[in-house]
């Protein structure tokens, strides 16, 4: 056993835990980051389509279970700045509505206990911190913001300014999206000589070889660890358990497994940043006296209202060629609120949100089968598809329920996942097939299951959030408002995992945006050389 002291313990480098990394590391105080991967290794596979979406090479290497039987493999990413290594890096903030109560056919999305104005601030410097690129002013639903984008957005291709145009002239506001990509543009759009980011179809989903993405790894963990040496990253590290002290109210040590032996590593303020899944098997790991049903699960909730958005990848067919190289560059969201605030929208519920993802290619579309709409053709023609395919994210809000929850059965993960909101993902299908022959697309959609490594419904964990929600109320809640563990003084969380709704748009902003929020209440704990407010 290994004796050391820290003032903060960061458990997982992904967008919450780096973050937070980024951000302590600048008090002078003696911060450890843990992270249980190693740094996800540059290699040509990080751009081969066979490697990563056919074969999973940078998934995790898990079997779970589900409540109907099956066993799946999540779509978890376990290295240096977690799952940003693979995002799509849409880097979006909640919309104002969201934090509101929000009304869908199968319930209630709940108001969080904590508004948009509070949040403004810090969604201002998650944007700047990674670097995103976009235009206000666009996206009808967009919330209040004081500054504009510091940097411009990156630029539509041909086929896809021809898409923004078409629908445009039917009375939609198709955007730019909002981008955490390095893509250093010419006046015409094309990457400069020095850009990290090329202009190339393998960014959406692959790790970018390159570096050229807003990761967590590249935009806070590496610049952290280069300017400040009081920060120490434990790579390889798996935290087994949280210990406290007799009376439970205090984490005294961080049981850490490296090279098959176990450490325990004391820190006087404790942060657990796994992903909203891995974050809440980590406070059912740490059962004790105090704590027999989990730490902090003194309400039950450790684990449920479990959200990862009903999403869907579509591929239609362009009636001309679509040589797009970085497709992710359009978003539209007239579908976005009901009726009454989205006028587009004829349902009087929510439909949710339509983005670019990245393009299809031959190996893809071959991996994921023919559809049925083509079958008839007498030759298996996948590089013409790819060349003629227009790709759609289809994103829709899904609903926290007690139910759905992930929990340890015989010592096996198990997730219970009952789909909700069904109702509003099919409209948004039905008016995005509406659209498309305005936009010189044929119609039919035909679903990409291998995007998000998934190949089940239930293993799209990619949006993962809700099971340590935050709330005043200690009984239905496992967080303060300051996502501190109710009844423990020293444990913070600064994942996805506090949300108590997900809306409809990426959460990844939310997530950097709330832990830069939580640093400032850590570093007024504990004090720092630095003046660190944000505002
Ligand atoms: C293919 C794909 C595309 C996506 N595209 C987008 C997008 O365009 N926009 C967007 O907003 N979001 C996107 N996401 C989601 C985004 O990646 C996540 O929201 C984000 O990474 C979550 O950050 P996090 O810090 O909460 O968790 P994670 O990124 O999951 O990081 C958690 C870290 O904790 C580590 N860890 C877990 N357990 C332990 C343990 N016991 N001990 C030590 N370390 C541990 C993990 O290895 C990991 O590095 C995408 C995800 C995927 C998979």
């Amino acid at each position: 056993m290994n004796e050391d002291r820290y003032d903060v313990v960061i458990v997982g480098s992904g967008p919450g835990g780096g973050t937070m990394a980024w951000r302590l590391a600048q008090t002078g105080k003696r911060v450890l980051l843990i992270e249980r991967g190693d740094y996800l290794k540059r290699e040509r596979e990080n751009w081969d389509t066979e490697a990563v979406f056919v074969k999973g090479r940078y998934q995790a290497e898990e079997t779970w279970t589900s409540s109907s039987g099956e066993t799946f493999r999540p779509g978890l990413h376990y290295f240096v700045g977690g799952n940003s290594k693979v995002y799509g890096a849409v880097l979006f903030r909640l919309r104002e509505e969201d934090f509101g109560t929000v009304h869908h056919p199968d319930g209630d999305a709940p108001e969080w206990p904590v508004k948009y104005d509070t949040f403004e601030p810090y969604y201002q410097a998650a944007e700047e911190l990674f670097e995103v690129k976009g235009r206000r002013g666009e996206d009808p639903t967009e919330p209040p913001s004081r500054k504009p984008y510091k940097h411009p957005p990156i630029q539509h291709e041909p086929r896809i300014q021809e898409l923004s145009d078409a629908w445009a002239r039917e009375g939609l506001h198709p955007f730019h999206l909002p981008m955490g990509a390095l893509l250093d543009q010419d006046a015409t759009g094309a990457a400069t000589p020095h850009s990290p980011l090329l202009r190339c179809d393998p960014f959406d989903g692959y790790p970018s070889l390159t570096n050229g993405k807003s990761d967590a790894q590249i935009i806070c963990v590496d610049p952290a660890l280069k300017a400040h040496p009081n920060l120490t990253l434990l790579k390889n590290a798996y935290v087994e358990r949280l210990l406290t002290d007799a009376s439970g109210r205090s984490i005294t040590g961080v049981e850490t497994v490296i090279e098959g032996r176990t450490h325990i590593i004391r820190g006087n303020v404790v942060v657990v940043a796994c992903g909203a899944l891995s974050s809440a098997l980590l406070l059912l790991r740490s059962v004790n006296d105090r704590h027999p049903d989990g730490l902090a699960n003194g309400s039950g909730q450790v684990g449920r209202n479990y959200m990862r958005h009903n999403n869907v990848t579509v591929l239609a067919i362009s009636k001309t060629p679509n040589p797009t190289e970085f497709q992710k560059t359009l978003g539209l969201n007239d579908f976005y609120h009901g009726h009454a605030k989205s006028p587009r929208n004829p349902h009087e519920f929510p439909l949710g949100h339509i983005q670019m993802v990245g393009k299809s290619d031959g190996t893809q579309i071959e991996a994921e089968g023919l559809p049925s709409f083509l079958q008839w053709l007498p030759e298996k023609p996948f590089d013409w598809i790819a060349k003629h395919s227009i790709d759609f994210w289809l994103t829709s809000e899904d609903l926290p329920k007690p139910e759905n929850r992930i929990f340890y059965r015989n010592n096996q993960v198990h997730l219970d996942l009952t789909q909700t909101n069904i109702k509003g993902q099919q409209a948004l299908r039905e008016m995005l097939r509406s659209i498309c022959d305005k936009a010189e697309i044929h119609p039919h959609l035909m679903d990409r299951k291998l995007y998000l490594g998934k190949d089940t419904p239930i293993g799209g964990t990619a949006h993962q959030s809700g099971t340590l929600r935050f709330g005043e109320d200690p009984a239905t809640s496992v967080l303060d408002l300051d996502c501190r563990a109710h009844g423990i003084d020293n444990l913070y969380v600064t994942d996805a995992s506090f949300f108590p709704s997900i809306g409809a748009v990426n959460p990844t902003l939310t997530i950097i945006a709330n832990a830069l929020r939580v640093a400032d209440v850590i570093v007024d704990r504990i004090g720092g050389k630095e003046e660190l407010a944000v505002g």
